[in-house]
């Protein structure tokens, strides 16, 4: 007779048939790939690595890593995950990591490719591979060998520059970096817009508009901090800053080394936003017992007219921290309803401090004259303007000078309320303003297309087919395409001009970059497209 299994004997884990011990499966850890938008920063490196692979005809068996044997296999995980010496940086990715092509740890004849931030190309590294994906490995920039000709590691301006996801740039003279992001901007059109390309049918890229600040330009800083799930009690004061980009060694400096840098000061960011990094780090200090879970803090440079009412960021004593700067007043806002102000080229602009506000406004003023001198305004007849995704209005009310009407479509309800305000108190009438989506706006304008000249500045995903369709129904004289991705806007140029119904009419007239971000890998494209 079988004897009857006890609970006992179940949780032993014991075979209930024989009473004998349990052989315990051994489960092997599968790769889950991630989907990956084809113009993120990962789908723009899967093109990037496709290049490089080209250049060395390499195919994909050449450079996969093993997967399951890493996460499996200690010993195969410990062959990736080594120091390698005498690493040449060939180039950068579009994300302004070096990338460079090594010998692959365990297949003899094939390569591998790393992705190593703060390499120049040219530079000769010591790296320290730490994380793997199918087609490439992450490295840490442990010392350099042999400087690039590229890198002046003296221009530093930061004591978190190379550990500090912000920057990539600082120790790259300016205006090497502004032919790097002329280079980003030819790469994306050749990779995105390759029909183009081969048809010739594209202008050289004009060189980038420098930002008249290279330092202490941002008017926004989102600080950050993390908690565990479950706080526990007396718990030391976490580090408050940006992401840490791995754990390079090459900067022997301070700031820890976890995934948040505590940072008390940023270069990039305006002076008093600096001034609000300040207050807000003491405030943080004194009331964090009363943090439950992990926040950002918004830093937002805000401009006064007048020292009365002013609104902000709070010293010691209470009072609200300024810096006088000309005939303004700066305060650093950090509730994300307060309004704030900001003047561009003699226009005052209000919005909410958590919408959506361009960052870098000292070079605003060249980026919407630009966009002005591209518009088809005449004397000889009447114009008009419709600016999709227009925000707190800022090119609608800065380009409705010599047009008729001016029609901007933004989805934000808040932001459209303010886009009104912002023409009534600049004094302008000529603009109206819609909520809903660009992708529906078409229907709703009756403005002549010959005598209309369209701006689009859309988020970083770009536009969709339906908008695209819509606007070459449209059939509008000129398109400026302002974009802080420049690989979705070669994705949607492409498409527009071979996709839809009037696309074969346009000519790409221009294409030209702008410095918003110095000493990052950002750069905005604007793109002109005129009916021929
Ligand atoms: C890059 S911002 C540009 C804003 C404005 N042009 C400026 O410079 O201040 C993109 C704007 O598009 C808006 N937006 C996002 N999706 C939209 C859609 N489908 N239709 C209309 N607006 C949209 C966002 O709310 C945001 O204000």
């Amino acid at each position: 007779m079988t004897p009857a299994v006890t609970n006992d004997r179940k949780r032993a884990g014991n075979d209930p048939g024989t009473g004998h011990k349990k052989q315990k499966k051994v489960v092997r850890r599968k790769y889950k790939a991630k989907a990956v938008e084809e113009t993120s920063p990962l789908g723009v490196l899967k093109h990037e690595i496709d290049l490089l692979m080209k250049s060395d005809s390499l195919h994909e068996s050449d450079i996969a890593n093993d997967m399951p044997g890493i996460l499996n296999e200690p010993e195969i995980a410990s062959k990736y995950h080594r120091e390698v010496q005498n690493v040449k940086i060939r180039q950068l990715s579009s994300n302004g990591d070096g990338l460079s092509v090594i010998q692959h740890p365990t297949n003899e004849a094939g390569k591998q490719i790393i992705l190593v931030p703060f390499g120049l190309p040219g530079d000769i590294v010591t790296v320290r591979v730490f994380k793997t994906h199918p087609l490439y490995a992450e490295a840490d920039l442990l010392s350099i060998e042999e400087p690039s000709a590229l890198r002046d590691d003296l221009l530093i301006n930061c004591r978190y520059f190379g550990k500090c996801s912000g920057c990539q740039f600082q120790n790259v003279a300016y205006d090497q970096q502004l032919v790097f992001k002329k280079q980003t901007i030819e790469n994306a059109y050749t990779h995105f817009a390759p029909k183009l390309m081969a048809a010739n049918l594209l202008p050289k890229v004009d060189s980038t508009e420098p930002s008249p600040l290279q330092y202490n330009y941002r008017t926004k800083l989102t600080p950050h901090f993390n908690l565990p799930y479950k706080k526990p009690e007396n718990m030391p004061l976490p580090p408050l800053g940006f992401g840490s980009k791995g754990r390079p060694e090459w900067r022997n400096t301070d700031g820890g080394s976890g995934s948040i840098l505590d940072i008390e000061e940023c270069s990039i960011g305006t002076p008093i936003v600096n001034v609000g990094m300040k207050n807000e780090r003491l405030r943080f200090k004194k009331e964090f017992e009363k943090y439950k879970k992990g926040a950002t803090i918004l830093l937002r440079e805000n401009t006064s007219i007048n020292d009365t009412d002013l609104v902000g960021s709070t010293n010691e004593s209470g009072e609200v921290s300024t810096i006088k700067d000309n005939d303004s007043i700066k305060t650093c806002v950090t509730n994300s309803r307060q309004i704030v102000r900001e003047v561009v080229d003699g226009r005052e602009f209000e919005f909410s401090a958590g919408e959506f506000f361009q960052n870098n406004n000292s070079i605003l003023p060249a980026v919407l004259q630009y966009v002005r001198s591209n518009l088809a305004i005449s004397d000889k007849q009447d114009n008009y303007l419709v600016d999709a995704y227009c925000g707190s209005g800022l090119f609608s009310i800065s380009c409705s000078d010599n047009v008729k009407k001016v029609i901007g479509v933004e989805v934000s309800a808040d932001s459209v309320k303010f886009a009104e305000r912002n023409a009534a108190n600049n004094n302008i009438a000529n603009v109206k303003f819609i909520v809903g989506k660009a992708e529906e706006i078409f229907k709703d304008i009756d403005t002549p297309a010959l005598q209309t000249s369209v701006i689009l500045d859309p988020p970083r995903k770009g536009c969709d087919d339906v908008f695209l369709n819509q606007l070459s129904e449209y059939n509008p004289v000129k398109i400026v395409y302002i974009s802080c991705n420049v690989h979705s806007q070669a994705r949607d140029v492409e498409w527009f001009l071979n996709n839809t119904v009037n696309g074969a009419n346009y000519k790409v007239e221009s294409i030209k970059g702008f410095d918003f971000f110095p000493q990052t890998h950002h750069v905005e494209s604007v793109a002109v497209l005129i009916r021929v």
